[in-house]
């Protein structure tokens, strides 16, 4: 993507806060006029006690000194509130968006991307866009009206003089930000990319700390982070040496076109063009209106990261899903048990080898069916097209005699409560993990369910019984605990369809028998689709599926 094609994505983001961003503007462009002012009524005390003709008498001027001094504050404060007002409320838009986008990409978009370098781009590449927010779009619009005010003032004064700036001002304001940006582009692409590969290792690092004490690894994952931090190093060394370069240049630019205007305003004086007072307020002005054009072109440099942090987050955002809902979803017509395959046939985007070829299955309201086959058959894909997460190649999945695929991913994922392999805790109370199943049940529904899930008494034995944190416990609660709080979410969860993928892999016999027995016996009116290796936990289904590996 072009720089210019981010700035313009970056700035049709801030349509929303347009009103908010128009008074950063004018608070900015009143601060500078207020800085011009003074500076213009200091000439304008110093002449008129020299007795030289300043249009305005000295009381007058210092009248004007001290309105200009005095707005001076109120009006930085204005740019600054309202800048970082419109910059966080668009950030945390953006982070809004973003999440959204994930949320549909997932699972199938996201399995193939490194969790680091999602983490890094939603929260540290969004946060690196506040720069453009809060410190370039009002500069820039500040820079051009102060430049064109200074040159019309200058114009008025000795048209020449505005002639022979103009060209400052484009070369600084202007040439040198795009040549910068366009040099500089790669190294600031590639400082985020690294950044975010950082990220992704250490939290791979951390993730997998067991595995990688009990297998001797640590001194290696070390070297590792070492190494790609010596790597980071290098390419931040060169976004330095750039970003020093870009700022000495304006600097350089300005000092060249101070000697230009003392040099051409005495020119002036000698042909009397202008007088003392008129050459000392164009030497001011002109000086001064310079600090905001520079503030641009120091800009550039910064601005390197976050063209391509926004780059990364738009890649994000624009990225399709697997999925998609129906143009016009059917409605209200998938609240049964049935299912049916038919025919499907199923391939891995990013595989060659066919996973599901043909597999046909029927089930009624209240049936309890089993998939069965060796690892690696296709079980867990099986449960994934029927939860849409990716649609068949071939064939058609229907539920309640509706094919999937017409009707909203909502109202189809609505039909069923999940139990997966893992579960996963969030970090919260135990008695709101368990609400994930229905967030309206009462305490004493949640009960009814743990419960069920014979995960009751342990939770009883608490220190704070339900209220435990289940995020601080997390890693400290066993396999067949964790799973127990994810069978008393399913049975919290009111759905004609229960999906149970290995439910009691980490249970005794005892306790898996005892949650078998309450699933299949309390919920007779539910389906129930189990996936599991065990002879045990789909002895008592109706059916059972055998899937073949290929
Ligand atoms: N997201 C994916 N992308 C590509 N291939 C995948 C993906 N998920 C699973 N597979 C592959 O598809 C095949 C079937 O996987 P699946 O998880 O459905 O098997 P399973 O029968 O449930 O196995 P297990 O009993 O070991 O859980 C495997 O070869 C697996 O490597």
């Amino acid at each position: 993507m072009s720089g210019v094609k981010i700035m313009k994505r970056l700035a049709k983001e801030i349509k929303p806060v347009s009103g908010y961003m128009g008074l950063c503007i004018t608070g900015g462009i009143l601060g500078q006029l207020t800085i011009l002012g003074t500076l213009v009524a200091g000439v304008g005390i110093i002449c008129s006690y020299a007795g030289i003709d300043m249009f305005l008498s000295t009381g007058k001027w210092v009248v004007a000194l001290f309105i200009c001094a005095l707005l001076r504050g109120p009006s930085r404060y204005l740019e600054q509130y309202f800048g970082h007002h419109v910059a966080y409320k668009l950030l945390a838009i953006m982070r809004v968006n973003l999440y959204d986008n994930l949320r549909k990409l997932s699972p199938a978009k996201m399995l193939d991307k490194k969790n680091g370098d999602v983490v890094s781009t939603a929260i540290s590449d969004i946060e690196c866009i506040e720069i453009f927010f809060a410190h370039t779009v009002a500069p820039i619009v500040i820079a051009v009206v102060i430049s064109c005010l200074s040159l019309i003032l200058c114009a008025a004064i000795w048209p020449m003089i505005a002639l022979v700036m103009l060209p400052f001002y484009l070369v600084i304001g202007v040439v040198i930000p795009i040549f910068s940006a366009r040099v500089g582009r790669d190294t600031g692409r590639d400082y985020r990319l690294w950044l975010g590969d950082l990220k992704s290792y250490l939290i791979d690092s951390l993730k997998g700390i067991k595995e990688i004490i009990a297998f001797g690894k640590g001194t290696e994952r070390l070297g590792n982070i070492d190494k790609k931090g010596g790597e980071i190093n290098q390419v931040l060394h060169k976004l330095i040496r750039h970003r020093n370069f870009v700022m000495a240049m304006p600097d350089l630019g300005r000092t060249l076109s101070r000697v230009v205007i003392m040099a051409i305003c005495s020119y002036g004086m000698m042909i009397g063009e202008v007088g003392i007072g008129g050459s000392a307020v164009l030497m001011v002005v002109l000086a001064a209106s310079f600090t905001p054009v520079i503030a641009i072109s120091g800009l550039s440099g910064s601005l390197l990261q976050t063209f391509a942090a926004a780059e990364r987050v738009f890649a994000l955002e624009d990225e399709k899903p697997q999925v998609i809902d129906p143009v016009n979803p059917k409605k209200g017509v998938t609240n049964s048990g049935e299912i049916s395959f038919s025919n499907i046939g199923f391939t891995y985007p990013t595989r060659s080898n066919v996973v599901i070829n043909g597999f046909n299955m029927t089930a009624k309201k209240g049936d309890k069916i089993a998939f069965i086959g060796e690892s690696g058959s296709g079980k867990s894909t099986a449960l994934r097209l029927l939860l849409r997460y990716w649609d068949p190649d071939e064939g058609e999945i229907l539920v309640g005699g509706t094919n999937i695929k017409d009707v909203s991913l909502k109202d189809c994922r609505n039909n069923f409560a999940m139990l997966s392999q893992d579960t996963w805790l969030m970090n919260d109370t135990i008695e709101e993990n368990i609400k994930i199943g229905n967030p309206y049940a009462t305490h004493e529904e949640v009960v009814e369910a743990a419960k069920r899930a014979c995960i009751h008494d342990f939770i009883e034995n608490l220190t704070d019984g339900y209220q435990s944190h289940a995020g601080e416990m997390g890693s400290r609660l066993s396999g067949g605990e964790r799973q127990r709080i994810g069978i008393a979410r399913v049975c919290l969860r009111n759905t004609p369809i229960m999906i149970l993928d290995e439910p009691t892999s980490s249970l005794d016999t005892l306790n898996e028998k005892s949650i078998l027995k309450t699933l299949y016996t309390e919920f007779k009116d539910r389906t129930i689709i189990t996936v599991s290796h065990r002879a045990s936990t789909v002895a008592g289904c109706d059916r059972v599926y055998r899937l073949d590996a290929k």
